[in-house]
């Protein structure tokens, strides 16, 4: 029996990361594991606990096939380490913070996938972005601009499944319900294929 995977993703700063850093151990005790992603930004950058790489450690990595995925968004690389399909093979959820550009491929790898869309309302997104203060005020605006690119896509097509959650509230509440949907979406046996 495989895992199944749960692909989060949701606009710069709708909370991705706080929320999967905050479900982390009770998710453990669910029997889905919370992938550690490997990113070309520096250690010294405020945010996820990621694996922090030079370009060309990245370059090395994804050669040598060392990533179950991987992409390319606002100036970074981004990699899924490949030992989540070791966790998938073994009968483990496994949770990714991943990306809207990256979705197609994504559903081709993993047909089975959960994804989850985590939203924010604009005017607290532009908010948070400012509060955390780790990107420059051109580059929160880069990441506001990368939105609109999304907006009709993501909801259309193949996408009809996405299961949309709203974080314009408190992070305790959001963790709640994505907690239920993970549990909701659970059969009494998964997919054969990842
Ligand atoms: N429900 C919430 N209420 C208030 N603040 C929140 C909430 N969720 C997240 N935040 C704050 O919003 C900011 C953005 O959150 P976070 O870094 O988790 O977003 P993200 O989606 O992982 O962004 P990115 O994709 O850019 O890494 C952080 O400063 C975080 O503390
Ligand atoms: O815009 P899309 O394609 O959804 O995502 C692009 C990437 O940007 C964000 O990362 P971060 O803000 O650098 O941590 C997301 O987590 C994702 O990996």
């Amino acid at each position: 029996m495989t895992g199944r995977l749960i692909y989060l993703i949701g606009p710069s700063g709708s909370g991705k990361d706080s929320l999967l850093d905050a479900v982390r151990e009770r998710l453990g005790g669910q029997g889905c594991r919370v992938a550690r992603r490997v990113i070309t930004r520096s250690a010294e950058a405020r945010g996820e606990l990621a694996e922090a790489v030079s370009p060309e450690v990245f370059a090395e990595r994804e050669a040598r096939g060392d990533f179950a995925m991987s992409w390319f968004a606002n100036g970074l690389s981004y990699g899924i380490p490949r030992v989540i399909d070791d966790w998938l093979a073994a009968g483990d959820d496994v949770l990714v913070n991943g990306s809207r550009g990256y979705l197609p491929e994504a559903r081709r790898r993993y047909p089975h996938l959960l994804a989850v869309l985590l939203t924010v309302e604009d005017s607290v997104l532009r908010t948070r972005l400012h509060a955390r203060g780790r990107e420059s005020a051109e580059e929160i605006e880069a990441r506001l601009a990368r939105n609109a690119g999304f907006a009709d896509t993501l909801l259309a097509g193949e996408n009809a499944d996405l299961r949309l959650l709203d974080n314009s509230g408190s992070l305790a509440e959001t963790c709640q319900r994505l907690l239920q949907l993970i549990e909701d979406h659970r059969p009494l046996a998964w997919p054969d294929s990842a």
